[in-house]
């Protein structure tokens, strides 16, 4: 994989076993992330994003399992279908990533540069003496003492270091495809705004596909180039990031924009989405996953899965959202008949 590679998420479903037998923590999902660019989900706690990074690795553990669907990835196929060591190999040569533990998942009691060195072994680096400079530049562009940091255990470093030697990991064998769960969570404002940046940076000198896991709309707002809202294991709303966060149509995505508290202005504005997100066991089984919380909620949310309404490449999947577009279409619709109507009156007075 020597460039930017599609991804094609296909009605993806990923299930836990629980003491009340598997549920979905990811339903019929679809989802493209296009080359070279930067996709960022955003959902609140629960919603599935981290199992869906997850199956982009095929790296879901029991007592989950990705029960249907596909993730075709370019030059690497149905990653569902990877096993042993083809997929050992793509994990970490074609597909970087940093999961929401990597705070926690350093070895500790290695140093950094002995992990990465492993990590270079175990995937046949031949220069181990340039992935080490390479990490040190990595390191050196998001503020930290390369060198130093290299030499130290996890105990060592804090937090905020810890999740950037996690971003440099993911990017250090120069994969093409790099998953980012929470990359930005344990820094402050300023770190966070930093380490974005560099994300960004990178992603278009190496000419990467990025996909970045967050429940901060703010992140997404400055990183990706489309996001996809998930909730209750679907994705529910996706897009140009632009377009959808100035004029969100699904009812969440409204409600996760209105309780983002603001800088400037009433701070009262920020209004909390009322009630929780669901769990696994309280994900309704049929129907729409979000009625329990929505302003707009009628009868058919309570049977129907919500159809899916495209305007270009931006998908919603809401039923009031259809009814919306249905009643557009009919008042346009009765609107070019009167024209046609009127039109034709006039050539047969004429
Ligand atoms: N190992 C597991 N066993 C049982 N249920 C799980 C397991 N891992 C996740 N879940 C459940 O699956 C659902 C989706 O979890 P997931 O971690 O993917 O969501 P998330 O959006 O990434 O949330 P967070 O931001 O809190 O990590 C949740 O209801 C969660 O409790």
């Amino acid at each position: 994989m020597k460039q930017a590679p599609g991804v094609r998420v296909n009605d993806l479903s990923v299930v836990y076993r629980t003491p009340a037998g598997e549920l979905p923590a990811v339903a019929g999902i679809d989802l493209e992330l296009v080359p070279g660019t930067i996709t960022g989900v955003v959902g609140e706690s629960g919603s599935g994003k981290s199992t869906l990074a997850l199956s982009l690795l095929n790296a879901v553990q029991p007592p989950g399992r990705i029960r249907s669907g596909s993730v075709e990835i370019d030059g690497l196929g149905d990653v569902v279908q990877l096993g042993g060591n083809d997929l050992r190999k793509a994990r970490g040569r074609h597909i970087g990533y940093v999961f929401q533990a990597a705070q926690n998942s350093l070895n500790p009691l290695k140093t950094v540069g002995k992990q990465l060195l492993d990590l270079g072994r175990s995937h046949e680096v031949d220069d181990l003496r340039a992935l080490v400079r390479d990490a040190k530049d990595l390191l050196g562009r998001m503020g930290l003492d390369g060198a130093r940091v290299l030499d130290s255990h996890q105990h060592e470093l804090s937090g905020g270091m810890r999740q950037r030697v996690g971003i440099m990991l993911a990017l250090v064998l120069n994969a093409h495809l790099v998953v980012l769960d929470e990359p930005t969570t344990a820094l402050d404002m300023i770190t966070q705004a930093t380490i974005l940046r560099i994300i960004r940076e990178v992603h278009t000198e190496r000419g990467l596909t990025t996909l970045v896991i967050t429940h901060d709309l703010g992140v997404v707002a400055e990183v990706a180039d489309r996001l996809a809202v998930m909730y209750g294991g679907r994705v529910v709303e996706q897009g140009p990031t632009m377009e959808v966060l100035g004029a969100p149509r699904h009812p969440y995505t409204q409600g996760l924009i209105r309780a983002i508290p603001r800088l400037v202005g009433d701070i009262g504005e920020a209004r909390a989405l009322p009630g929780r997100p669901p769990t696994l066991g309280t994900i309704p089984a049929r129907g729409c996953v979000f009625r329990e919380r929505c302003h707009l909620r009628m009868d058919v949310c309570e049977t129907e899965e919500p159809p899916v309404v495209a305007r270009g490449e931006w998908i919603v999947a809401c039923h009031a959202v259809a009814a919306e577009a249905e009643r557009g279409r009919r008042t346009a619709a009765a609107g070019a008949q009167r024209v046609a109507k009127a039109h034709g009156a006039e050539r047969r007075q004429g």
